[in-house]
């Protein structure tokens, strides 16, 4: 594409910080909670992510939109983001398996973005004070006075007590089955908070019929499928919002159905059993952070995005089991940057869940065994009963 040349834009952080560069996508004005990802490979994966609903995501890596956009790398059907922060969007795609130019895929949907600016200090402004409300302003919106831009910011809803998840679930329920030639071996109810495409095409490749409901869906119409398990994906807002899907899961959980959660589904299997969530300062987010499994000992590079994580109970190292009203629960999984809860496992229910991403679709992908997992404890479970 040809760049317009230098239209200005202003990114106002709401403590008053301000970057100044280039309009980049749509032209206009946004808002949304400032966050920062680590990614270096991924970009549009991110941006299709419905988990980045109302963030406006800022890029670690410089150079932005080399490889263009295509249809096989969308994780939905449209960028979720609220804004895009880059540092040099490249000027032409290069890549065989581009088909468009991820600038114009910005503009199209109507995203406000800004080029131009210092990520690294930005990324390092908000590491420092931790993620806060922005605005991206170009154009016409641009104009206005500084004391204006950041009113239009603190006027923003935090992140923190945002109900989220039915935002971006889907409307209709819908099945993906498992690919031709692959029987079907279990049917599972996976509730959409925000989920990606990803997610059910690599349950259905073992052989998983996978109903994908709204998030409104209620216990009795989740238990009408019969389902061998349940699955709560990923998806935006604070987890200590989600009062209908905490209660719907505690259905799943006393009727002993196998479940798994990743990232939101994970932060609520903790609210079911009566743990707490909290807000991280500024969140993981990109493709390298390092986990430990403390089953087998391993550590793997895993991709994350998350604002809020599980809270172990105060006093109570993490590698100790803490009891809750569905029995014991172990934090198998730690974050190894910082020693956040990374993954649940229930002793005496069938259930366990993760707060990063398996699914992975830029990768790496490290953390596929736990989908073996799951269908592992559909097989016992279903042998058992
Ligand atoms: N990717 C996710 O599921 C994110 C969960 C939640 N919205 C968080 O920010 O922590």
């Amino acid at each position: 594409m040809t760049p317009t040349a230098h239209e200005p834009a202003v990114l106002v952080l709401e403590d008053g910080r301000t970057f100044r560069g280039e309009a980049y996508g749509a032209r206009g004005e946004t808002v949304g909670e400032a966050v920062f990802c680590t990614g270096m490979t991924g970009y549009q994966e991110t941006l299709t992510d419905p988990s980045y609903h109302r963030q406006v995501v800022v890029m670690t890596a410089p150079h932005i939109g080399n490889t263009g956009v295509n249809q096989a790398d969308m994780e939905s059907q449209r960028i979720w983001v609220a804004g895009y922060v880059v540092r040099d969007p490249a000027v032409r795609p290069s890549n065989w398996r581009s088909q468009g130019d991820l600038g114009d895929a910005l503009d199209g949907a109507g995203v406000v973005g800004i080029s131009g600016v210092d990520t690294r200090a930005l990324t390092l402004h908000l590491r420092d004070r931790g993620a806060m409300r922005v605005g991206i302003f170009s154009g016409e919106a641009a104009r206005a006075p500084h004391e204006e831009l950041l009113r239009t910011v603190t006027e923003t809803p935090r992140m923190a007590g945002s109900a989220l998840a039915a935002e971006v679930s889907t409307q209709e329920a819908y099945v993906v089955a498992p690919p031709e030639g692959t029987p079907t071996r279990f049917r599972v109810a996976a509730l959409d908070l925000g989920i990606k495409g990803m997610t059910p095409a690599l349950l259905a490749r073992r052989g998983i019929e996978v109903h994908v409901l709204p998030s409104t869906t209620t216990s009795e119409e989740l238990l009408a499928l019969e389902p061998d398990g349940v699955f709560f994906s990923n998806g935006p807002g604070d987890p200590a919002t989600a009062e209908h899907e905490v209660a719907l899961l505690q259905d799943v959980l006393e009727r002993r159905i196998p479940f798994f959660g990743i990232c939101f589904g994970n932060q609520l299997l903790g609210r079911a059993l009566g743990l707490s969530t909290y807000k991280l300062a500024f969140g993981h987010r990109g493709i390298n952070q390092p986990v430990l499994d403390r089953t087998t000992g391993k550590v793997e590079v895993t991709s994350h995005n998350h604002g809020f994580a599980i809270a172990w109970p105060e006093g109570i190292p993490t590698d100790q089991p803490v009891d809750t009203a569905y029995g014991a629960v172990r934090c198998d999984h730690v974050a190894l940057n910082d020693d956040v809860v990374e993954g649940l496992s229930c002793v005496d229910v069938p259930a366990f869940s993760v707060q990063y991403h398996p699914e992975a679709a830029a990768g790496p992908h490290d953390a596929e065994y736990l989908f073996d997992r799951f269908v592992d404890l559909l097989q016992t479970s279903t042998k058992e009963s």
